[in-house]
């Protein structure tokens, strides 16, 4: 099987050496020139609680039309890089291939779908993962629990075990999911809850959860999205999403979100794929988002100055 890992990052890493190292034929593409190098001059190299792999079967590159046709292209870009990947995919897949995309947040697969048919696109949903790069070539994770997988269509699609299959040959946990949309809105509701919270207070998960008005906000931010998918008719597993949202922020403990870890880095985050999705949705309901405005205003304003856009 030929993979293309489309950004090659802190998840797409760990994707891409196991599946190398299971034997496919991996490709990764990534825009940082120093990762790529590293790559192609000494392997691909992720440490992770059961050790290091490195592997030097990775093939790396800037640009997608250098990989050739693949079988499937894994899209693991953060939000704002969907849109310009997938117009890449586009421009090189051949017909029987398939894109699976896996970001936190809402609307990966509609990005894509303006550039794909909507039924070569699969959605994924990592959960317990914690990646992070360590330098040029080299990744970290602390955490990896499963991977699920949908059709962006929906239903039992055949595709969706083969596709499983793969992951598994990489020692993957998978589950694959007639619902996936519902899988999205779940994990949507626990970075709802820790990402723009987290990041405006400059606090980890365990301080937020710790902090009785810090909390509070936080469940506000998400009672405003779980609103929202409900009317929206996400069949959510679950009837208090305070318990659901607070058992998850007691497993990932001191974990710091990637939100905030991108603001401490002076970079953009996936706000507008997370909280930011939020007013929108709400607005178009008439469902009032004060949380998540105010927090995404605050967000904002941060993220703005850091471009110089405003101070
Ligand atoms: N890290 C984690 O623990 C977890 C992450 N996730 C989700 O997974 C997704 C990926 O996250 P993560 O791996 O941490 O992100 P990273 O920023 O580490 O990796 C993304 C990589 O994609 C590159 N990139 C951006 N645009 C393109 C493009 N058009 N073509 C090729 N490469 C591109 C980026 O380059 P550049 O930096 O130059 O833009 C970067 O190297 C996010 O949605 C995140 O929320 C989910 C669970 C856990
Ligand atoms: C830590 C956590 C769970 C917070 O939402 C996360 O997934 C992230 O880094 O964005």
């Amino acid at each position: 099987m030929k993979i293309a890992i489309v950004g090659c990052g802190a998840m797409g890493s760990i994707y891409a050496a196991r599946l190398a190292e299971a034997g496919h034929q991996v490709r990764a593409v990534d825009m940082w020139t120093e990762h790529v190098a590293a790559i192609n001059a000494g392997g691909l190299r992720v440490d992770g609680p059961s050790g290091t792999l490195l592997s030097r079967q990775v093939e790396a590159m800037e640009d997608l039309s250098r990989a050739g046709p693949c079988d499937l292209y894994i899209l693991a870009t953060k939000a704002a890089g969907v849109e310009p990947a997938a117009r890449a995919i586009a421009a090189t897949m051949p017909e029987h291939a398939l894109v699976l995309t896996i970001q936190n947040g809402l609307g990966a697969g509609e990005r894509i779908a303006r550039h794909l048919p909507a039924d070569r696109v699969l959605l994924g949903v990592a959960e317990g993962f914690g990646a992070a790069m360590v330098g040029p070539g080299h990744a970290r994770h602390t955490a990896m629990k499963l991977i699920r997988l949908g059709a962006m269509t929906g239903g039992d699609d055949p595709r969706l075990e083969q596709v499983a299959g793969i992951w598994r040959s990489g020692g993957f946990e998978v589950e694959t999911f007639a619902d996936i949309d519902r899988l999205i809105w779940e994990k949507l509701l626990c970075n709802v809850t820790l990402s723009a919270p987290c990041t405006a207070f400059g606090c980890n998960v365990a301080d937020l959860r710790a902090d009785p008005e810090r909390w509070a906000v936080a469940l506000g931010c998400m009672a405003e999205a779980y609103a929202i998918g409900r009317a929206r008719g996400v069949a959510f597993s679950f009837d208090d999403p305070v318990a659901y949202v607070t058992a998850f922020a007691e497993r990932v403990g001191t974990a710091k979100p990637s939100m905030l870890q991108d603001h401490e880095a002076g970079r953009r985050s996936e706000l507008e794929a997370i909280n930011g999705a939020i007013p929108p949705l709400g607005a178009a309901l008439g469902i009032p988002t004060p949380y998540n405005d105010t927090l995404c205003a605050v967000i904002r304003a941060r993220e703005a100055a850091f471009e110089g856009e405003r101070t």
